[in-house]
Order: structure tokens, then sequence, then C-alpha cells
């Protein structure tokens, strides 16, 4: 057989195998038919799809990311911590890396916490192809709650906090503030609630709009809303604003929404 002929099939090959991987790989967590739904869990089988489920049902969930780790990149200080508080599959992390590459940056520590044990080994596994001084990264498996924060000059929350108790959400703010060099900053995306809820029902609609032309059926759609009920819960994003005023941030402020969907920056102001 000639040579271009051989690399012809080894490229077909190759497609196919990249098509397997990716259909595997595909959000199918709701789509069962059946009728019980249990709570919302980021287990073994979320975990595994993770990165197909937030691109289809985050809005704009790469240049969120992006954005996100620009401004992280922005306000770091040399020699401080960035943390990731609830990393999932470590995306976020993967883009700081990244990013402090390109801006020859070398004395970063960075900690990515999340409560899933699943998500914890998807992340490793994401930034095991990144080269980097191993022991600047930590991902460890732990209830971002509990985790104290030192000598940060960026944290990220992205679509984190909306899991969290409210009852918890401002001791965790306030831990975050404290834990904050000056002019650091906290970087906050979530799920929002609209201050009239006639808005909020059209931004909603919007929102599954969107989730249907990303592929989800009406079945996957509802199973996942009911699946959340309770789990995930929503501000209304004046009132998040102000739960990062009160816990101490001086500037507040958004940078990205869309619809019902917003990403806050937090800045700690110098003394
Ligand atoms: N108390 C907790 N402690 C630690 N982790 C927690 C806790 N509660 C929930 N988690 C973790 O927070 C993550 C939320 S996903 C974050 C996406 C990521 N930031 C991204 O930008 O790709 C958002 C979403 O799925 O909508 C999950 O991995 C949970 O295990
Ligand atoms: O709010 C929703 O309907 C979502 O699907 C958001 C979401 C995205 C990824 C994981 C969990 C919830």
């Amino acid at each position: 057989m000639k040579i271009h002929k051989l690399l012809y099939l080894y490229l077909m090959l190759e497609k196919f195998l990249e098509k397997v991987l990716v259909l595997s790989r595909k959000d199918k967590v709701f789509e069962d038919t059946n009728p019980i739904v249990r709570a919302f869990e980021f287990n073994e089988n979320v975990a595994h799809v993770f990165d197909d489920m937030a691109q289809r049902s985050i809005p704009h969930y790469r240049d969120v990311q992006s954005m996100a780790a620009t401004l992280a990149l922005t306000f770091y200080q040399e020699g401080s911590r960035i943390y990731d508080l609830g990393c999932s599959t470590g995306t976020t992390i993967a883009l700081l890396l990244n990013g402090l590459k390109d801006h020859n940056l070398s004395n970063y520590y960075i900690k990515g916490i999340d409560s899933s044990a699943p998500m914890c080994r998807e992340a490793i596994e994401k930034i095991s192809s990144i080269d980097y001084e191993k022991d600047r990264i930590l991902i460890e498996e732990g209830d971002i709650l509990e985790e104290p924060i030192e000598n940060a000059s960026v944290v990220i929350m992205n679509y984190t906090l909306q899991f969290i108790d409210p009852l918890k959400r401002e001791n965790l703010i306030k831990k975050i503030y404290r834990g904050l060099n000056h002019n650091g900053i906290l970087l906050v995306s979530d799920k929002t609630l609209q201050s009239h809820t006639d808005i909020s029902r059209i931004f909603v609609d919007n929102y599954y709009n969107l989730k249907r032309k990303n592929g989800y059926s009406e079945l996957e759609i509802s199973r996942k809303r009911e699946a959340l009920e309770n789990v995930l819960i929503p501000y209304p994003i004046r009132e998040e604003e102000e739960l990062f005023r009160i816990c101490g941030f001086e500037a507040v402020d958004l940078f990205y929404s869309w619809y019902n969907f917003s990403s806050f920056i937090c800045l700690k102001k110098g003394q």
C-alpha cells in the first residue's frame, strides 16, 4: 500500500477515535427515562461528562472562563496564592497555568478545592498534560467552608456559591475577604434571579431556549430542573452584590451578565 494511503487511513482512524471519545463524554445524565429523579450530585457520572455539561448548560462558559483568567492574571500578586473554590475538572486552573506561563510568572501557588473526589481526579488528569512545577499546584478534595484562605491575591468561585447553603454564604465570603491581600479580588459567577418575577420568568425562558439549542430535550431540561431544586439556590442579583459589600468588599461590579447568569468582581481595596 502506498504511503499516502496509509497516512489517509491513519488520519481517518484518528478522527473516528476522537468522535468516539467525545461521544462517550457527552452529557446524558438526565436522558434516562427512569421516572425517579434524585437530587443533583457531583458524582462519578457527572464528573465524567462535566466539561460537555458545562459548555452546553452554562451560557458563554468559555468566554467567562477566559475573562476570569484574564482578570485573575491582572490582579495576581507575585508570590501570592490563587484559590479556585469548587474547581470541578480544573478548566480554570489549566487556563491560569497557561496564562501565568505566557506572562513568565513562576512564583505562584494555586490551590483548587472541590468536595467531589471524581471531580478532583478529572482536574488532576487535565493539568497533568501541562508542564509546571509540581509543588506549585495543589488540587484537594475538601469543603470550601472548612478551607483556610491565606495570602491570596485571587479567589475564584465560578458557579459554586449557588450550591452553598444560603445561611453559610456570609461567613464564607467574610473568610475570603479576610484571607485576601489588599488589592486582591474575588471573582464569582452564578445563576441569579432578577428583582421582578416577571422578568426572571422571561430570562429563565431564554435560558431554557439556549439549552434546547444546545441539544437538550424537554425531558432532560425538566428532569434537571427538578434535580436542582433546593440544591442550586440562586440569589437575586442585587442581593448577591449586597452580600459582597456587607462582607467588606469596597468595590463590587459585574464583569459579565447574560439573562439569569452573572459574574461579579469584588475588590479588597488597599490600606
Ligand atoms: N462545599 C463545597 N466545597 C467544595 N466544593 C463544592 C462544595 N459544594 C459544591 N462544590 C463543588 O462545586 C462545583 C460546582 S461546578 C463549578 C464549576 C467550575 N468552577 C468551573 O468553572 O468549571 C458548577 C456547576 O456544576 O454548575 C462542583 O464540582 C462541586 O463538587
Ligand atoms: O441551572 C441549570 O439548569 C443548569 O443546568 C446549571 C448547571 C450547570 C452545570 C452543572 C449543574 C448545574
